[in-house]
């Protein structure tokens, strides 16, 4: 199913069932989206992610960062990150998400995928640090590219498109039941940022 309905907003669940995704369009006019995207372009200590395949350290083409409240370790794709202290703009992007969202976040992800080659395979945010079921707030910058859930047993498919300056939120048990990923795509070659706003549970640190 694809969702090009002009008729829903962020109040409308995206997925049929297990879950909930909203879509909040763009949040930010043509001008301050452009500003926010060259402005992270730039100051943000964007790395090439690693990680550990059957033994063997990968680095991907994508550049990733992470930023939090603390100095948080975080461990995913069997490597532990340290998040590093919030930007001036990553703070004012936090605040803005948690006033629209009604939620709090303590840390953010951000992802950095310098044209339509680059992508994000199939997967699910739900690692053992992240709040068991928590909202991640994901606000885009850059090109336009699709997004697409596959739940893990009927293997339903949603997809949408993210604009430049949008907020897409996903909540309850929608990392528990479905699948997410960035198809790759020739039909751009323009870059994307890419933030998640995410909960870390401190209980278990
Ligand atoms: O780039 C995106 O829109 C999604 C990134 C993502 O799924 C993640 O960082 O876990
Ligand atoms: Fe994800």
């Amino acid at each position: 199913m694809d969702l090009f309905n002009p008729h829903t907003d962020e109040t409308t669940n995206l997925l049929p069932k297990d879950g909930t995704v909203n879509y909040y369009g763009k949040l930010f006019s043509r001008e301050k989206a452009h500003f926010y995207r060259d402005i992270l372009l730039n100051t943000i200590e964007w790395k090439n992610d690693e990680a550990i395949i059957f033994g063997k350290l990968i680095l991907t083409k994508r550049k990733v960062a992470w930023y939090g409240d603390q100095e948080f370790e975080y461990t995913y794709s069997n490597t532990t990150k340290k998040a590093l202290p919030w930007t001036k703009e990553l703070l004012e992007l936090k605040k803005i998400i948690e006033e629209k969202t009604g939620e709090t976040f303590n840390s953010c992800l951000l992802n950095l995928y310098h044209s339509g080659e680059e992508g994000m395979a199939w997967h699910s945010d739900a690692e053992k640090d992240l709040k068991k079921n928590g909202a991640i707030g994901s606000v885009s910058f850059g090109a336009e590219r699709k997004f697409a859930f596959k739940h893990k047993e009927s293997k339903e498919t949603v997809s949408l498109i993210l604009e430049h300056g949008s907020l897409l939120v996903m909540k309850d048990e929608t990392q528990t039941h479905w699948l997410h990923r960035l198809p790759p795509t020739k039909t751009t070659q323009k870059p994307r940022v890419n933030l998640t706003f995410r909960t870390i549970d401190l209980k278990i640190l």
